[in-house]
């Protein structure tokens, strides 16, 4: 793929909310909401690379689950291949990240009022439309 990225994120879900966090401001996209995650590295595996994401961000170790989405989005003239997985297992709560000025558990139901980076809106439409799902 030229011109593009694969990125990967997680989706956090406690007692129903979501883990929603803040990019930044000062980097790329500052301001947008987004899952916790990064881009796969040359030749490594999806869920292996989340793995190392999260430590690296959260400082925390999960268990990667289900892909909930996987979408491609294209952003002036860059293709971003987002795939969003739920984590099964973590070893701590996520309490602060390297990437993001605010980490905030939402309902479901709130959630398509943040300003979300655009490749997460298809993640986001699942989440919220399974409104009576629990975790
Ligand atoms: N982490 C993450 N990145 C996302 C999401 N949605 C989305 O469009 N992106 C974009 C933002 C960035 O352009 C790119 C990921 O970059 P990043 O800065 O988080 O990843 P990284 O830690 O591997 O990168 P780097 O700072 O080491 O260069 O994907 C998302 O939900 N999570």
């Amino acid at each position: 793929m030229s011109n593009g990225i694969r990125v990967v994120a997680a989706v956090f879900v406690d007692g129903g909310r979501v883990l929603a966090c803040r990019r930044a401001a000062g980097r790329p996209g500052g301001g947008k909401w987004e899952f916790p995650g990064g881009k796969v590295e040359a030749g490594e595996d999806p869920k292996a690379a989340l793995r190392r994401e999260i430590r690296e961000e959260l400082g925390i170790a999960i268990d990667v689950g289900e892909l909930l989405d996987r979408s491609v989005t294209t952003i002036e003239n860059r293709r971003i291949d987002l795939s969003c997985y739920h984590v099964e297992e973590t070893d701590g709560a996520p309490i602060a990240s390297t990437d993001h000025d605010l980490l905030e558990w939402f309902a479901r139901s709130e959630l398509a009022a943040l300003d979300w980076a655009e490749p997460d809106l298809p993640a986001v439409r699942l989440l919220s439309a399974d409104v009576d799902g629990q975790d």
